[in-house]
């Protein structure tokens, strides 16, 4: 996995609950031994309890490097916007990092990746760390347009804030056939896809192409995982239903500090 350090995020989607905070916070407290960067991504009402609780066991959490992120942020940076939240208030209750174009943003609430590239610019404006999502859909796949899809998401991006924004973010491949669906793709398949997704920002700046962390998202749990994670261009992934049980989120984030 060259020398990037693995990130393991836990998107909790609208699921999740303060008693499954209190889990995590317990199980991450008695890892030794190392951990991969680790970002918990709950539903923003959550997030000044989880802060509290984070900074309350933080004598306790040494040993690891765990971070709040948001699920998502207005392309705003403030104003009337109902039922928004902006990238200046998820940064103000500890957000480090948040997850901008999911495809079920994309999907069901109709963000473009016009928008979705703004909301990668605000998201760095406000000190926050994005995490880029791109995937394609199933008749995609099997339409032999994968990467014709991920280049669109992707350059769409690039267009608006350039190679050098890419210095500090993160991408996940999110396959939305494996999404939620309980299958994953397979090892080969994300590889390939990560390959591509690499090659085309190293294309354009060799030096982030080789820097930036690509993480797999779709079906991850422990009996893939390590398969995924190993993979040379896989740096780890971004979790979503097995990120709601504690100990296989534990599980996955020891798996991806031993894949390291
Ligand atoms: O953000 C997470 C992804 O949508 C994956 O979700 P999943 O692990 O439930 O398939």
């Amino acid at each position: 996995m060259a020398t990037r350090r693995p990130l393991v995020a836990a998107n909790w989607k609208m699921a999740g609950s303060l008693q499954l905070a209190q889990e995590l916070i317990q199980k991450f407290s008695r890892i030794s031994g190392g951990s991969p960067d680790v970002v918990l991504c709950p539903p923003s009402v959550y997030l000044d309890n989880i802060q509290r609780k984070l900074e309350a066991a933080s004598q306790t959490l040494s040993g690891c490097s765990l971070h709040l992120g948001g699920q998502n942020l207005s392309h705003q940076e403030f104003g009337a916007y109902t039922g928004e939240i902006s990238g200046g208030m998820l940064k103000e209750f500890g957000c480090k990092y948040v997850i901008i174009g999911h495809s079920e943003r994309r999907r069901m609430y109709g963000e473009t990746s016009d928008m979705v590239a703004e909301k990668f610019a605000m998201a760095q404006k406000m000190g926050l760390t994005p995490i880029l999502c791109v995937g394609e859909s199933l008749a995609a796949r099997q339409a032999n347009r994968t990467f014709e899809v991920l280049a669109g998401e992707l350059d769409a991006v690039l267009d608006k804030v350039g190679i050098m924004a890419f210095d500090n973010a993160v991408l996940a491949y999110e396959p939305l056939w494996a999404i939620g669906t309980g299958k994953s793709a397979t090892p080969e398949q994300a590889q390939e896809v990560h390959a591509y997704l690499r090659q085309r920002l190293s294309a354009l700046s060799p030096y982030e192409g080789e820097k930036i962390r690509i993480l797999y998202g779709g079906s991850v749990k422990p009996s893939n995982a390590a398969d995924l994670f190993t993979q040379p261009d896989v740096d780890g992934g971004l979790v979503g239903g097995a990120s709601l049980n504690a100990s296989e989120f534990v599980t996955l984030c020891r798996i991806a500090s031993q894949a390291e």
